[in-house]
């Protein structure tokens, strides 16, 4: 079965256009929730500008799913995810001015860097995730570094999707099996859409979690939360 984890960035970022508390963010993710998310994510940036520091502390003692908090481990977020203790981190190579994510861990590079990274998340009991890419060295050495999970970087794909989905799947599909058969669990995230989702799923149904959020929260502004979070099960059936 694979976990929807709803990512709440976008709510906070209305949220910070007027300073205010509104859409509450921490009532936002109870409300996925509750509607059927399995799993909440949050990205918190160095500069705060959606999912603040405070937000993943107000967060941690009320939700009821699983809890993944991505970002680069740099020394604050470190202490922060090692305090929180979220079930899952997603290391995530992003700079500090990235406006999103646009690429997976160059593995090979970062060897000993993640290794020393992961075994002290793990330390702690919390379960590690490494965004990547579909290169496949990149796959293999990230086994190397203890990390649980995978979490294929999807933004090619959905941006291939429309022109040719055979050979957009297809190096996602060659990637999930390495990963698989290194003993890797595997998540995926970053564009998925009601458009696209169904047809990843049915070729990697192995796919322990996607996370999702751009298109979920659009999505809401027409369908609202609640049968959009169905939709989005429903390609995952
Ligand atoms: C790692 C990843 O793909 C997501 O965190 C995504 O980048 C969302 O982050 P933003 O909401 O800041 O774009
Ligand atoms: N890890 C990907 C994620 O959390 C959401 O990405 P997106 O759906 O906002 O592109």
């Amino acid at each position: 079965m694979t976990k929807l984890s709803v990512n709440i960035n976008k709510v906070a970022t209305i949220r910070n256009a007027r300073g205010g508390n509104v859409p509450n963010v921490c009532q936002v993710a109870l409300d996925c929730e509750k509607f059927g998310a399995e799993g909440i994510t949050v990205h918190p940036r160095p500069d705060e500008r959606h999912i603040r520091y405070a937000d993943v502390w107000d967060l941690k003692p009320l939700l009821k799913t699983e809890f993944n908090i991505e970002g680069y481990p740099s020394p604050d977020f470190i202490k922060l995810v090692k305090s929180v203790k979220p079930h899952q981190v997603t290391l995530v190579p992003d700079p500090p001015e990235a406006i999103t994510s646009s690429a997976g861990w160059d593995t090979i590079t970062h060897l000993e860097f993640l290794k020393e990274v992961v075994a002290d998340f793990q330390s702690v009991g919390i379960r590690v995730s490494i965004f990547i890419d579909t290169d496949l060295k990149n796959i293999e050495f990230a086994a190397k570094t203890g990390t649980d999970r995978v979490e294929l970087y999807t933004e090619p794909y959905a941006t291939d999707y429309p022109k040719d989905r055979e050979k957009a799947i297809a190096p996602f599909v060659a990637a999930a099996k390495l990963a698989k058969g290194l003993g890797l669990g595997l998540n995926a995230g970053h564009d998925l859409s009601l458009e696209n989702l169904a047809y990843m799923h049915k070729f990697i149904p192995w796919i322990d979690e996607v996370s999702i959020g751009h298109a979920l929260i659009a999505d809401a502004l027409y369908f609202g939360l609640e049968d959009t979070i169905k939709r989005y099960k429903k390609q995952l059936e």
